[in-house]
Order: C-alpha cells, then structure tokens, then sequence
C-alpha cells in the first residue's frame, strides 16, 4: 500500500521503484500505485472549469486528436509541481539506462531544476502539464506527446476519476510498432488517484542482433458512459 496521505516526496519514495523500473524496461510502460487521494483527485478535475490558470485550451475534435477536451498549466499548482519535481529523479535514471543501451551519449540531469533550465535555454519554456477531460463518446487518439526537439522519453498520467462510479469504457492505450512486426496493444488498467509511467516515443528493445527502438503511442478508448479527467505530467516543456 502506498499512502495518499503522506506529502508528496514520501509517497513517491515508497512507491515499489525496483518492479516499476523493471517493467519499464521491459514494456515501455507500467503501473505505479496510487499517487493522489480521492479529495486530491476531485480537487484538481475540479480545476478544469475555472477560467484562469490555465495557459491554453484544445478541443481535441478540432485537430483530429480525437474527441474531448484539455487544457495545459499556466503556472503549475503546488501539487502538479511537487509530482512532477518528485517522479522526475526516479525516472532520470530509467532514461539513462535506455540511452545507454542505445548507444546515445545523453544523459539526463539527476534533478528537474537541470533538465527544465535546459529546456528554458533551447527555447521550450511553456509548462506542459495538463488536465484533460472526456464526456460520453470522447476519445483520445494513439499519439506521442512532443513539445520541441527536447524529449525526455518518460511520461506520467494520473486517473482522477473513478471507473465504473464516474465513467465507463476509457480504458488508457498503448500500442507499440515494432520494426518490420505487427503493432501490439497494451491496455493499463487504473482507479481514481492511480499513475501510469509510460515512453513518450519510443524505447530500447534488445534483440539478437543488437539493441532496436519501438515506436510507441498512447490514447484513450472511448469513453462509454459518464465523465472521466486525466492530469498528464510530461517533463519537457513547450516550444
Ligand atoms: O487521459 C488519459 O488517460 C491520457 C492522457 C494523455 O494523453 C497524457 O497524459 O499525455
Ligand atoms: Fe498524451
């Protein structure tokens, strides 16, 4: 159990890192508890309706994203910046780890203050932390969630709704095209207050023959009954 009581830093720290890594290595995606209680949860979907604080607002059937709706932090709440500020130094090491076995120099500053000051210089400086919200029939189409030449290759969305009392369907998707394969879907189950880690764009898969990158996409399926809101983490900021 992990509680969703405790501040921030300790519930990510009691999160079960050893199997989190493991199966990110392994998938390219997984689980990691419950992050936020369901009075966090509720407060922050309830966020979405108010006017301010938020920098933009996308209807996701008008650029073919979809169907549904979400809107990116302006300034980030004191809760989404503490998530964001605690996951990141958990999931550096994941990402170096993958870079490594591709052969890539890069490596990732230990601390969000480092990469965010790197994305500031290279001309991303929008936070892209968003709520996003889905009604019954929306959707989410398979996509990778770029802002900018910067990347970091991990990303967190938190279910704040709660399957089966407040929506149904919309289930979180992943699929994952492999070189010369056929693509393989995978669907993470989660309850209100849980988190998934998953690959923005792709990830290292060793083969016989050497280590190979799959494609990754992520998406919602659509939502049968009810209201469901997502909070998105995603480290690198916006161009
Ligand atoms: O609503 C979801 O579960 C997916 C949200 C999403 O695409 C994201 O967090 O990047
Ligand atoms: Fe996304």
């Amino acid at each position: 159990m992990t509680g969703c009581g405790m501040d921030i830093e300790t519930r990510i720290a009691g999160l079960d890192w050893p199997r989190i890594t493991a199966e990110l290595d392994g998938f390219g995606a997984a689980p990691l508890g419950c992050l936020l209680s369901p009075a966090e949860c509720t407060k922050l979907a309830g966020l979405y309706q108010r006017e301010e604080g938020f920098r933009s607002r996308v209807i996701m059937a008008r650029h073919g994203f979809g169907r549904g709706e979400y809107k990116y932090f302006a300034a980030l709440p004191p809760l989404v910046a503490g998530l964001r500020a605690a996951l990141y130094p958990r999931l550096a090491p994941v990402a170096d780890g993958w870079n490594q076995w591709l052969g890539e120099a890069r490596r990732f500053p230990p601390e969000l203050a480092g990469f965010t000051a790197e994305c500031h210089a290279a001309g991303q400086a929008k936070p892209t932390p968003l709520l996003l919200r889905y009604g019954p029939g929306d959707y989410n189409c398979l996509h990778q969630d770029l802002y900018g030449p910067l990347v970091f290759p991990l990303q967190v969305a938190i279910l704040l709704s709660e399957p089966g009392r407040d929506f149904s369907g919309g289930e979180f998707v992943l699929t994952e095209q492999r070189p010369r394969m056929q693509s393989r879907a995978e669907v993470v189950p989660l309850r209100q207050g849980e988190a998934v880690a998953f690959a923005v764009h792709h990830r290292p898969v060793q083969g016989s023959r050497g280590t190979y990158r799959v494609m990754l996409r992520h998406g919602v399926s659509r939502i049968r009954d009810g209201e469901r809101f997502t909070l998105g983490v995603i480290f690198h900021d916006a161009a």
